[in-house]
């Protein structure tokens, strides 16, 4: 799978663009602020419905528009597929799949399926749990449309639960139980998907973890659950208390952790901060092999200005891995390294929303 063409309409700072991209590699540079990430939104956008940077889409409409249109031209099994998606200024969003409007936009995952890879995944290890939630809960949804489903659910009832707890005036016990049964309900399925998700993770990072470090480390990714499926009710029960005096829910999947050890060692704690971006380069090439293995298909990488974040051996390890999946790169300048690269693919300079292609003789 890949995706031939993009076309943007005042989408960020592009007034308009229609642009073809290289089946494997596309590398766009150029200064600060000139529009590189805004490329990689639009394709992140298309596959999931949500932007990777604002939870307020309709900021990406151009400055004094009212509305915003992306549109990409996919390859995938031999078939080529179109995929449109709007914003408006009243921050409706709505998309089409081969001309088809899409009744949920949870309908778009799956249709492209894309790995993001940014500075900030380097710091997943040491960054809080809200953060390893999210890593987990972007690759799952894409993978498994009911998982989003339960989650979205899920999170629909804790806030109603959290709305109810701060009603301290009614009868709390008649109140939460109703909440309960919902969040057990939903909570559970969340918690099972997420363990044999991580299971599955921890399998293939271990491997290549392995190879990075040759051989030295031994990466283990555990699942740290804030409480398991089976005992989910029963806690709820127990914390009632708790919860009724703090007006919040105090367990449940929303409080669900990852560990990471090397050698036994909680990476977290202990780890050094090469160790620790080390594993999340691990656990991100993980991610690609796992959506390769789950769905047939290698999933797009968008990778955004992360290689000036790496050594030269993390570089090459990254690189080796990408060679036969189509990549969308940022960068400010261009390295040694990816002018090695420039024969599988296309370079584009941008600036000030403007996109040029540039011979590799030009650079
Ligand atoms: N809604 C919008 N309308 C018009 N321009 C916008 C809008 N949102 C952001 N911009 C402009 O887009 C530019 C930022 O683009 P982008 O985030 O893609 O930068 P970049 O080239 O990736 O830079 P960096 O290397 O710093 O990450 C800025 O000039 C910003 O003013």
């Amino acid at each position: 799978m890949y995706v031939k063409e993009v076309n943007l309409y005042q989408f960020r700072n592009y007034e308009q663009l229609n642009l073809s991209l290289h089946p494997k590699l596309n590398i766009f540079y150029g200064q600060n602020a000139q529009g590189k990430t805004n490329i990689l939104e639009s394709l992140y956008l298309c596959a999931t419905g949500r932007s990777h940077r604002t939870t307020h889409e309709k900021e990406a409409i151009h400055w004094h528009k009212d509305e915003a249109h992306i549109r990409l031209f996919l390859h995938k099994q031999n078939r080529v597929e179109k995929i449109d998606f709007h914003l408006d200024k009243s921050g409706r969003k709505s998309a089409a799949h081969n001309g088809i409007p899409i009744q949920k936009l949870g309908e778009l995952l799956g249709i492209i399926n894309v790995v993001i890879f940014s500075p900030e995944d380097l710091q997943l290890i040491k960054s809080g749990p809200k953060e390893r939630r999210r890593f987990l809960d972007i690759e799952l949804c894409q993978l498994d449309r009911i998982y989003y489903y339960n989650l979205q659910q899920y999170h629909k009832v804790l806030k109603q639960r959290n709305h109810f707890l701060k009603q301290i005036n009614k009868n709390p016990k008649d109140m939460t139980d109703i909440w309960d049964e919902q969040l057990v309900h939903f909570g559970e399925k969340v918690i099972e998907a997420r363990k044999v998700f991580i299971e599955k993770l921890n399998h293939l990072a271990l491997l290549i973890h392995g190879n990075i470090t040759a051989q030295k480390e031994k990466l283990l990714v555990e699942y740290s659950p804030s409480v398991s499926s089976n005992q989910f009710r029963e806690k709820l029960k127990e914390n009632l208390v708790r919860d009724l005096q703090s007006g919040t829910t105090s367990i449940g999947p929303h409080r669900d952790d990852i560990v990471f050890k090397v050698n036994g060692m909680d990476l977290r704690t202990y780890g050094s901060q090469g160790q620790q971006r080390s594993a999340a380069l691990s656990l991100k090439l993980a991610e690609i092999d796992l959506m390769k293995q789950e769905t047939g298909e290698a999933p797009i990488l968008l990778l955004d200005d992360v290689l000036s974040e790496l050594d030269e051996n993390r570089q090459k390890d990254l690189i080796a891995h990408i060679d036969d999946i189509q990549t969308i790169l940022t960068c400010t300048g261009i390295e040694d390294l990816i002018l090695k690269q420039i024969h599988k693919g296309f370079v584009y300079y941008v600036e000030d929303g403007h996109i040029y292609p540039k011979d590799s003789k030009m650079l």
